[in-house]
């Protein structure tokens, strides 16, 4: 049983979330109260009787000792919802965002990717790009997010110093490439097996929860035989996640393929090498097979849909009525560079569009609504990196990881009228919101400086 500790805040107000895919609870007149560990205690909603509501949050401030001037966050016309998962971003390409986005795949990476990640040997140039990258996260309200950073162990433990400072919950790995790649920007295989444990040992010896290392073999084609063995090893004794891409682009799936002749197919490569499990997180997976599709699903492994990215590398349309019809684990990327955007409310957005696109050359699909977007941006998200128990909504003895979002803020980017429902503004907030409509964001019941 929970242990149910003393509340300590309370936030009193419309709380809007998901429990189950396709629907959105929005509940007016709601009590949310959490302790010191951030944890959520106490969770009541839709009192018809506004008395009762008062008289709860005084005898809750009573029963716990707490001053209710003090302790009390009246939401008035704002709204609560969880912070957005962003299950897939290359931290150091933050550089490039908005820039680079003419060529695919496999050219836009030598052209722009992998050099100006190789300029992350300097730590000075690495603590400016990751400062940035982090707060601009906050910014746009990612609570918790998959970070890719460079092949360096020095500058990926200081991207996980970095998120650790600010607050954020986050996976952190160091890459893995020691293969088909260039002369400025590659390890051996001794130095990428040995860097990774030692990252592994620094992230987890620093003892913050939130911030956990994440195996990263950067894509089967830049990790030999031996690393990827290695990597799965490491992974299985460490019990810690793996993240990598899968499918993304035809030329990349025809590459692995001449790479490995004997071996069924691409995802068939990463299952060979212990690399494709329930504690995987595989990105992109546009163009898999029925039989890929059912060994991802049998293997309990995730996928991070990333749009923004597929569409500006025109790499191609994941269909996720597909990926969500074979009980996969789902959630949202922003890719970032591949993806222009840092914003989880775009992937939304491109998400929406990426699924209608499929219905243009087929009468019977059934594209994605708002309303399951956003599921997956929160709790599709929280099962993509096995948290669904602690983040992804405001269930009793969850952490509490939430926006506030202002609709009504002076810049608003968009407008509200009269005899508009809640749910009305809600959609509004994630077809036309951003940044500006962020209030306050908490972290495990920290109030992050954003
Ligand atoms: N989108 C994307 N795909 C990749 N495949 C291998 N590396 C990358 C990367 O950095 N971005
Ligand atoms: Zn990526």
């Amino acid at each position: 049983m929970m242990k149910a500790n003393k509340i300590i805040k309370l936030f009193k107000g419309t709380v809007i979330h998901s429990l189950e895919i396709g629907k959105v609870e929005i509940l007016p007149n709601s009590l949310i109260g959490i302790d010191e560990e951030g944890v959520i205690q106490h969770m009541k909603s839709n009192y018809e009787d506004l008395k009762q509501l008062e008289k709860d949050v005084s005898s809750i401030c009573i029963n716990n000792g707490i001053d209710e001037k003090e302790s009390v966050i009246d939401m008035g016309n704002k709204f609560l919802i969880p912070g957005f998962i962003d299950t897939h971003a290359h931290a150091p390409q933050y550089h490039n965002a908005g820039t680079g986005t003419d060529l695919p795949l496999l050219k836009w990476l030598e052209k722009y990717t992998f050099p100006v990640e190789s300029k992350f040997k300097d730590l000075v140039f690495a603590e400016n790009v990751y400062s940035k990258v982090v707060d601009r996260m906050l910014r746009h309200g990612t609570t918790t997010c998959c970070y890719y950073a460079t092949i360096h162990l020095e500058a990926s433990e200081l991207l996980a110093d970095i998120v650790s400072k600010r607050g954020q919950r986050a996976f952190i790995g160091k890459v893995c490439m020691d293969r088909h790649s260039p002369d400025h920007y590659i390890e051996s295989t001794e130095q990428s097996i040995n860097n990774t444990r030692e990252f592994v040992d620094r992230i987890l010896s620093k003892g913050n929860e939130l911030v956990q290392p994440i195996v990263t073999p950067r894509f089967a084609p830049s990790c030999t035989n031996e690393l990827m063995e290695a990597l799965g090893k490491l992974s299985q004794e460490k019990q810690t996640l793996i993240q990598s891409h899968l499918s993304e682009n035809k030329d990349e799936i025809e590459w692995v393929k001449s790479l490995y002749p004997g071996i069924e197919s691409y995802t068939h490569v990463y299952k060979h090498f212990n690399l494709l499990n329930e504690r995987t997180i595989m990105a992109h997976c546009v163009h898999l097979s029925e039989e890929e599709i059912k060994l991802i699903s049998t293997q309990q492994t995730a996928i991070s849909h990333c749009p923004i990215s597929n569409f500006t590398l025109s790499s191609g349309n994941l269909d996720v009525r597909k990926v969500l019809e074979a009980n996969i684990k789902l959630g949202l990327g922003s890719d970032i560079s591949g993806g222009y955007h840092p914003s989880i409310l775009q992937v939304i957005r491109d998400s929406i569009k990426c699924s209608n696109s499929h219905y243009f050359n087929n009468d019977n699909h059934t594209p994605l609504t708002f309303e399951e977007a956003f599921y997956l941006a929160t709790v599709g998200g929280s099962k993509v990196v096995n948290l669904d128990h602690r983040i992804g909504n405001f269930m009793i003895g969850k952490d509490f990881d939430a926006q506030i979002i202002d609709p009504f803020v002076s810049n608003s980017p968009f407008d509200c009228f009269d005899g508009e429902t809640l749910k009305d503004i809600f959609q509004k907030f994630i077809y036309l919101g951003d940044d500006r409509n962020l209030s306050s964001l908490y972290i495990k019941g920290n109030k992050i400086k954003f």
